[in-house]
């Protein structure tokens, strides 16, 4: 048997001694009443500070608990795809109050959305010359347009064949033009329009944006808080007025008071009047000024048979939005112009980061809250997605169905629909997204429609589709054949995935598809949540 000495006692005067703490909070053996006091105070000070960090410690852990049971969602898919505009769509279901705040905010996109294809318009018509075939006109409009390396290499190959581009621009003016009335016409436009092509720099720097490295059309990239900076400038006194709303956004983990959580939808264009008077942005302002005064010459411009016939032979592509705002010319440039929900669903503007949307969406009496998480899709960009991967609840992939003729900004050798499989793929097979609900949109039927209806064939851009019908149905059935390919070849887990056809700017059918997806999500957020 072996001996032991008994432990100290956490309470014997011998532990109390040994404590060091305790040696210091004794009061010293002989005290004034004046020390007395002090140390008194200074004690009531140290458990108010001691106190006031409990509770903090007590609701980090309470919100980090009531987080875990928060709903978050993840809208991945490349550049352009359609991610912030399907937040906007929750938004207008969740949080509506927020978006008509937001309203007076997106007149400097549209603006841009309009400045910015009227100058690729001049500068189309700059390199036009009627009589070049349609590879001189392909080659000139990618040195106008194409990357940095891809001007060189499409210089390096002018040289080559002996045909600078000054070479060609010379030839340009020794071809006998269209008709001299028509150049006339188009060199009277262009000095008419010259004072609003000027601004667009300064619309871009406005936006706060940085040019897209290599995507040759001068978008500018934008981090998704740019609201607070415009508002920051032209919405001054309407901030202040919804002061009292909860904060409900943040991009990249810094949160601001953008949105609040009202829940009650307004009418979506009705109570503009009721609006208190914005404080003006001087440049806005001016543009819209210069917008208004040469509204005719866009117009004219736009359907010039010049432009027109450059649209039909694809040697001029703009993208859809250019159009929708080219064809509202008139109503997006009247004095007092106020964008619709329309017009903020087709605005665009390249995000930046990853931006966080909280939402409360009632389930079953209560509400639940959930994180949309809108990321930007550029290549450049996906890297910030990895840190949401982990508790992810659900991904929304959106694809847009209508790219099958275009080319990544970033990589003009790859075909969007193939980067979308190539990234769908990434996203079925990431271990870290396992357990997460998946749902594929395919995005942009209408403008697929529309593509299809102007007689563009697909087999011409994805040579594999042969000589099937180059219909919607037909089309949309073999891209979802590959989508839906991809995910049984990288499914360890057998989770389901959910498809829809989708045009996210139709606001209707987005409501129930939306409603459905929530349905989805939430039986599969109460199921993990009877199993915890
Ligand atoms: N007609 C039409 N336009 C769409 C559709 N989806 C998106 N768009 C438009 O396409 C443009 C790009 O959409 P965004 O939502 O900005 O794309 P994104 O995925 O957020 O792009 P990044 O921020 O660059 O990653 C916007 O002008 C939208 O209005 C659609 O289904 N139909
Ligand atoms: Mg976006």
């Amino acid at each position: 048997m072996i001996r032991t000495t008994r432990p100290p006692s956490l309470h014997s005067v011998a532990g109390e001694q040994g404590d060091p703490l305790s040696a210091i909070m004794r009061p010293p053996p002989v005290e004034t009443a004046e020390d007395r006091s002090a140390r008194l105070q200074r004690e009531a000070n140290a458990k108010k500070i001691s106190d006031s960090i409990d509770e903090a410690i007590k609701q980090d852990r309470e919100r980090y608990r009531k987080s875990k049971e928060d709903v978050k969602l993840l809208l991945l898919g490349q550049a352009e795809s359609g991610k912030s505009t399907l937040q906007k769509q929750f938004q207008l279901i969740y949080n509506p109050t927020s978006i008509d705040e937001e309203r007076l905010s997106w007149r400097v996109v549209i603006q841009y959305n309009i400045v910015r294809p009227v100058l690729r318009i001049l500068e189309a018509l700059d390199l036009y010359a009627e009589g070049d075939s349609d590879e001189d006109m392909a080659e000139k409009m990618n040195l106008a347009y194409g990357t940095p390396e891809s001007r060189i290499a499409l210089s390096e190959k002018s040289e080559k064949l002996g045909r600078s581009t000054e070479a060609s621009a010379s030839r340009e003016t020794l071809q006998p033009s269209p008709s001299p009335s028509m150049d006339q016409q188009l060199t009277a436009l262009r000095l008419r329009l010259a004072p609003l092509v000027q601004l667009e720099s300064q619309l871009a720097d406005r936006l706060g944006g940085v040019s897209v490295i290599g995507s040759g059309k001068g978008s500018v990239m934008v981090r998704s808080g740019w609201q607070s900076r415009t508002f920051g400038v032209t919405f001054g006194k309407t901030r202040e007025r919804t002061s009292s709303s909860r904060g409900r956004f943040s991009f990249t983990g810094q949160r601001s008071t953008l949105e609040n959580g009202a829940s009650e939808r307004k009418s979506s264009d009705t109570d503009v009047s009721e609006r208190p008077e914005p404080e003006k942005d001087q440049l806005v302002e001016d543009v819209a000024r210069i917008l208004h005064s040469c509204k005719d010459d866009v117009r004219e411009l736009w359907q010039h048979p010049a432009v027109r016939r450059l649209r039909e032979n694809r040697k001029l592509r703009l993208e859809e939005w250019a159009e929708y705002f080219m064809d509202n010319i008139g109503r997006v440039s009247s004095p007092g112009y106020i964008p619709t929900i329309d017009d903020i669903l087709h605005a665009r503007i390249q995000t930046m980061g990853v931006a966080e949307h909280i939402f409360d969406v009632p389930l079953h009496g209560r509400n639940v809250t959930w994180h949309l998480y809108d990321v930007g899709g550029a290549r450049g960009q996906r890297h910030t997605w990895v840190p949401y991967f982990d508790d992810a609840t659900a991904i929304i992939f959106l694809a847009p169905v209508s790219a099958f003729d275009q080319y990544l900004s970033e990589d003009p050798r790859t075909n969007r629909i193939d980067d979308s499989l190539q990234l769908f793929k990434q996203i079925c097979s990431n271990a870290l997204l396992k357990q997460a609900h998946l749902v594929l949109f395919l995005n942009k039927a209408d403008v697929l429609g529309e593509k299809l209806a102007r007689g563009i064939r697909v087999k011409k851009y994805i040579t594999s589709y042969g000589d099937r019908p180059n219909e919607v149905d037909s089309v949309v059935s073999y891209f979802k054949a590959h989508f839906t390919q991809v995910h049984t070849r990288n499914n360890e887990g057998k989770r389901v995935l959910y498809t829809h056809l989708t045009s996210v700017v139709d606001t209707k059918a987005m409501q129930s598809i939306i409603s459905n997806v929530r349905d989805s999500i939430f039986r599969d957020y109460l199921k993990s949540a009877a199993l915890v």
